[in-house]
């Protein structure tokens, strides 16, 4: 965790409730799985394995687990089961660090040479895209920066519509033109509209399509170069919202957006409602992109920037 990004008793609550169901429904079958086992043996390997799959960990990141649970303990040594849990926390811990370093900056905020910074959203209709846009424009405000929303979802009426009343109840104004206009032109639109209002963090919101391989890939390129022409380093960040509570299929819109566009950072939602709260660990280890975000509620301030540590902590009850 950086310096300045200290974990407040508030954001831990909201965690530990956030991640409730996952603990509860799946990694309570870890508690069972290593209690009064005495040592590390072939038996509890295998249940060990067994929970992490069941967990929507995913058969790779499960076995890249176990691996390092062998290399970490001689096989047949003592250990109880605080001890095993401890190991666990630490080396899943480990595994997350590899794709997630978490910025020096304070949570939201961007670097000051950004003017502005943009961050281009992306995913699949549903997932809770337009939620995340309005607690990110919410929570940057409240970090004291000026935020514009772009509404470049101009697909379906109701796209521009819900970013309307997020933008509302976020407290920003949104840029958006009329149904079916080019998504580019709105994007470019709101840049300028940042620039000559002096705003710093821009979000575009961007149509959900993925019937269309290529039409996705083509319309979300084209955003990105009509941008730069107003910011030439623009987009900063490419963030792909997926739905946690969907398991596997996450994995699968992942693997999706991936091949259509260069996706630097995931926010993962809708964490509070399911017990597969699992998949963030697999899908960061997987695709190698940091989890930048994850959704706890439907509320503005239930969107937190993902610590590794304190979101391990908080799945195997502090253990670590
Ligand atoms: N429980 C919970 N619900 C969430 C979360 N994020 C979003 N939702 C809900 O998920 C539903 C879909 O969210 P939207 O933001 O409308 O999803 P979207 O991806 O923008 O979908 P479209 O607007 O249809 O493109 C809404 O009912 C949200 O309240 C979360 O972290 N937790």
């Amino acid at each position: 965790m950086g310096f300045f990004n200290f974990f407040s008793k508030e954001k831990k609550e909201t965690l530990d409730k956030g991640l409730e169901r996952t603990k509860q429904g799946v990694f309570s079958k870890l508690a069972r799985a290593i209690a009064g086992k005495s040592k590390i043996d072939d038996e509890i390997l295998d249940n060990l394995e067994e929970v992490f799959i069941t967990s929507d960990v995913g058969v790779e990141t499960t076995l890249k687990i176990i691996e390092r649970i062998e290399k970490r303990v001689a096989r047949d040594k003592y250990v109880n089961s605080s001890e095993l849990n401890s190991l666990l926390c630490e080396e899943i811990t480990d595994l997350l660090a590899e794709n997630n370093n978490e910025s020096s900056l304070p949570d939201f905020t961007v670097p000051a040479d950004h003017q502005p910074h943009v961050i281009m959203v992306v995913g699949v209709n549903g997932v809770g895209k337009t939620t995340t846009i309005g607690k990110l424009a919410s929570q940057f405000k409240k970090a004291g920066n000026k935020v514009v929303l772009g509404a470049a979802d101009t697909f379906r009426a109701a796209a521009i519509e819900q970013l309307d009343v997020w933008g509302e109840r976020a407290g920003v104004p949104v840029i958006k033109q009329k149904l079916g206009s080019d998504p580019a032109s709105v994007a470019y639109d709101t840049l300028q509209s940042a620039k000559a209002t002096g705003a710093n963090v821009v979000i575009i919101d961007t149509a959900g399509r993925l019937h269309n391989k290529k039409g996705l890939m083509d319309e979300l390129t084209k955003i990105r170069n009509v941008m730069q022409k107003v910011v030439p380093d623009a987009p900063h960040e490419v963030l792909l919202v997926l739905d946690g509570s969907t398991g596997q299929n996450a994995f699968e819109q992942a693997r999706q957006f991936v091949a259509a566009t260069s996706v630097n950072e995931l926010a993962i939602t809708k964490l509070d409602g399911t017990a597969k709260g699992g998949v963030v660990i697999g899908i960061s280890d997987q695709f190698r992109i940091p989890v930048k975000y994850i959704g706890l509620g439907e509320g503005i301030d239930d969107l937190q920037v993902f610590h590794k540590k304190e979101f391990v902590e908080s799945l195997f009850g502090n253990a670590g």
